[in-house]
């Protein structure tokens, strides 16, 4: 079963009552990446390339605080610090309007236990401005059995 927004909402900070929906809660926009250099997938072990974070446009004509993506992919850091409480798993969706814009986010697997302010793949089909802090993004719990909990490289990541 997919628990409700508000039960969700508990494990996400902050989280305003406008971020709460029915299903889920909306995750925000922080930092958007692009990665330079190849990373690597190896039989024991994983490097995640370099990357550097895009620049936010200041240029007269356009927005403050806002980025303006060419058609491309990129890695976004969610605003938000998320736990995954025992006895769940997370997914996180693209905010739908960020789809029909011809944009997508991708999600792996949020495990039980971890906690941390993680990233998502940011595909960019049609260019696109995002305001920093925009919500771009909705993640639901569901319930789920599991035996351990989350203690990969990426516990406690970009944590105040
Ligand atoms: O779209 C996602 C999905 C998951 N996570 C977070 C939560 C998850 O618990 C953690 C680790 O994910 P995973 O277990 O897939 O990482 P890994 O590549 O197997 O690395 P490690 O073995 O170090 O955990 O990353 C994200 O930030 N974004």
């Amino acid at each position: 079963m997919f628990r409700s927004g508000a039960f969700v909402a508990e494990f996400v900070s902050p989280a305003t009552d406008e971020q709460v929906q029915p299903n889920g809660v909306d995750l925000t926009l922080d930092v958007v990446f692009e990665q330079l250099e190849p990373g690597r997938i190896r039989r024991d072990g994983k490097e995640i390339g370099d990357r550097v974070a895009r620049p936010l446009e200041e240029l007269e004509e356009k927005f403050p605080d806002t980025y303006y993506l060419p058609k491309g992919v990129y890695v976004a850091r969610y605003g938000e610090q998320i736990q995954i409480p025992d006895g769940h798993v997370g997914f996180v969706y693209p905010r739908s309007s960020l789809m029909r814009n011809s944009c997508m986010l991708n999600t792996a697997v949020w495990d039980a236990g971890y906690e941390g302010r993680g990233e998502g793949l940011l595909q960019v089909h049609h260019d696109i401005e995002i305001e920093r802090g925009a919500r771009i993004a909705q993640l639901v719990f569901a319930e789920a059995n599991h035996e351990d909990v989350y203690d990969g490289s990426y516990q406690g990541e970009n944590l105040e």
